[in-house]
């Protein structure tokens, strides 16, 4: 059996995580494998729930947090587990840096603090009950937050956090460059301000380099 891939995705709103997560699926299943794409928050039933609550309704900055690993804890007991125990890939549209980016820098919640709930609710489930579960690999679409804004202006309606002012996205954007410094061996950046073929061409080649896809899946 393959062993299972957990792969991540993130970088503040308007990066275009969401615009090249299935052409990362579709070159995975081309090259054989089977692909899991989720999402956080969400990906089952309850913490699609608790996903509503959080763009939508107001709440202080612990609620927030909690209710982010409430949903992480329940998505990854019923779906990312299961899944690479399979011997999947979990393709995931964020997971807990942007809990460190977003309710860590953005919101100033206490770093350390959120060291402990990470370990809380990603350890003690499943395959390796000692071990915290942390992803293979995490493509990080870095832009500059005035061109994520820029798109996202003329993309959607914002949503609680879209919302936020630009002081916000900066400090979440360096959030994500303090993650990504502290794991460099983890976290793969991807320049996202590029014309979209060479983002998805960027990110081809990173997962490539790690032997997950063949050279020519470029
Ligand atoms: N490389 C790119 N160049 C220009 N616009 C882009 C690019 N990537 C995504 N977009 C557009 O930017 C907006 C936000 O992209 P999206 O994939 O939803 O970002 P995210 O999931 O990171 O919030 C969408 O309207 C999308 O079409
Ligand atoms: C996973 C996660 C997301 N978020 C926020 C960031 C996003 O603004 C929002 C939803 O994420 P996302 O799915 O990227 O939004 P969209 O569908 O609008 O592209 O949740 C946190 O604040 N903390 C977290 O731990």
């Amino acid at each position: 059996m393959m062993q299972g891939l957990f792969i991540t995705f993130e970088g503040i709103d308007g990066a275009g995580k969401s615009s090249h997560i299935d052409t990362l699926a579709q070159a995975l299943r081309a090259a054989g494998r089977t692909v899991t794409l989720t999402r956080e928050p969400g990906g089952t039933p309850l913490a699609e729930k608790l996903r509503a609550l959080l763009l939508h309704e107001a709440m202080d900055a612990l609620t927030e947090t909690l209710l982010v690993f409430a949903a992480r804890r329940d998505h990854l007991l019923r779906v990312i587990e299961p899944a690479l125990a399979r011997g999947e890939v979990v393709l995931c549209d964020r997971f807990t840096d942007a809990t460190f980016a977003y309710q860590g820098a953005g919101r100033g919640f206490d770093l350390s603090v959120l060291s402990y709930m990470e370990r809380l609710a990603q350890t003690g489930i499943g395959l390796q009950p000692d071990l915290m579960l942390n992803p293979d690999l995490t493509l990080w679409f870095d832009v500059p937050p005035e061109v994520a804004a820029e798109r996202l202006a003329q993309a959607r309606a914002p949503d609680r956090f879209e919302a936020e002012p630009a002081a916000f996205f900066a400090r979440v954007a360096r959030g994500y460059a303090d993650r990504a410094a502290a794991a460099p061996g983890r976290f793969a950046r991807i320049d996202g301000a590029q014309a979209r073929e060479r983002v998805a061409a960027q990110m081809l080649a990173m997962v490539a380099a790690r032997g997950w896809l063949p050279e020519d899946a470029q």
